[in-house]
């Protein structure tokens, strides 16, 4: 990891008027690694981002990069880069001059900042396209283009709001290895702002989850999706059920919970809570099992509202008399071996290893986007 681009947030906040679009974030994103900044609409990633471009000023708080204070320092004055999304190229220069264009701005002479761009082309796999103009590429290139014009001015830190979300699903998923593989390349650090689960979690190394302008988690995706912090981050992240209770008895860090539905749950990691504490956990929704009898600990029982067939799995939807639905995602081999109907009734069970304690109190909805 290099110090020079490792980024410190200090207490940063952004006001526009009376909407505290960032609230007093603190958030330290270690130098050459990925991070992916995610949230819903309105969530202030894209301010927060900004911030760190230098295309917003804070309203308080301070950002360094490298141990430098860059908070009030200009846009192109601390090593940063923002790739746009609407990729803003020029359209009646060729590939060559649009990423060149920065250095001609510098005063670069002109055969250095061609060759330069030239390299940059080939770096995001164009070199044959060079003497092109962007009406001529398709979106896919176009973006390339427009990465290989941000990475030219040698950034530290490569900033992208939303890089992918104008691609279809097969650019998409293609454009995501070359992302990560260009930041494996040069070990700057990159900050991807993304309103996409999967994206966040198949690019990261540390996924920021945000809500009404704070940070609500940071960690690695490994640890969101398995220990979330908040009921929000579990339903936003997706692949969990979120079950409320109370706590009946402790010992030590285990607990016993009697669900609302009436179900009891043996839950661990439970520290300075008392009997009759309010809790919510979560279970894994590919952790369940659907068994033959009421399970006396850690199950459910349910109605089937819905069945998905999902390739590898199958979702199944239950209505279990509580607000939530919740969802089971089975092996396919496993429910063909028994297909289950809707209007079945089911009983679920889970080891409690598939269930983890929310300590934090944000229980919005957090609907995850790609349900
Ligand atoms: N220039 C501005 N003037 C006034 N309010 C703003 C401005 N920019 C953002 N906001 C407000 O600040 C809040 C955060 O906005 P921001 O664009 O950072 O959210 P976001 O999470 O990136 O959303 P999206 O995913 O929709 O882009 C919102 O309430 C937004 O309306």
């Amino acid at each position: 990891m290099s110090e020079a681009s490792r980024i410190d947030i200090r207490g940063v906040s952004k006001l526009y008027g009376p909407v505290k679009a960032v609230n007093n974030v603190d958030l330290v994103i270690e130098g050459g690694s990925y991070c992916c900044m995610i949230g819903p609409s309105g969530c202030g990633k894209t301010t927060l981002l900004r911030m760190i471009a230098g295309h917003e000023e804070p309203s308080s708080g301070v950002i360094s990069i490298g141990g430098q204070d860059v908070t009030h320092a200009r846009t192109g004055n601390r090593g940063t880069a923002l790739m746009f999304q609407n990729y803003a190229l020029f359209p009646h220069l060729s590939l060559t001059d649009n990423v060149a264009f920065s250095l001609r701005v510098k005063g670069e002479a002109s055969d250095s900042r061609r060759a330069k761009a030239r390299e940059m082309l080939e770096r995001v796999q164009l070199g044959h396209l060079a003497d092109r103009l962007p009406s001529e590429l398709s979106g896919g290139q176009q973006q390339r283009v427009a990465l290989a014009r941000a990475l030219i001015t040698n950034p530290k830190v490569l900033l992208l709001d939303e890089p992918l979300s104008a691609l279809d699903e097969f650019l998409r998923l293609r454009m995501r290895v070359e992302l990560k593989r260009l930041q494996n390349e040069l070990g700057i650090t990159f900050i991807h702002v993304t309103h996409t689960q999967p994206e966040a979690i198949a690019l990261a190394d540390q996924v920021v989850v945000m809500d009404h302008g704070l940070i609500e988690q940071a960690a690695s995706p490994r640890e969101i999706y398995n220990h979330p912090h908040s009921p929000y981050v579990a339903r936003f992240m997706g692949g969990q059920n979120v079950i409320s209770g109370r706590v009946e008895s402790t010992s030590g860090e285990a607990a016993v919970v009697l669900g609302a539905d009436g179900h009891r749950h043996a839950l661990n990691g439970i520290s300075g809570q008392k009997p009759g504490a309010e809790v919510k956990f979560s279970v894994r929704r590919d952790r369940i099992q659907v068994v033959d009898q009421p399970a006396a600990m850690n199950g459910l029982t349910g109605k089937v509202i819905n069945t998905e067939y999902q390739g590898t799995f199958v979702k199944l939807a239950l209505d279990t008399g509580t607000r939530e639905e919740f969802i089971i995602y089975l092996p396919d081999e496993a429910w063909f071996a028994r297909p289950i109907e809707v209007g079945q009734t089911v009983h679920a069970a889970w080891d409690m290893a598939a269930t983890h304690y929310l300590r934090g109190s944000n229980n919005s909805a957090g609907m995850p986007l790609e349900d």
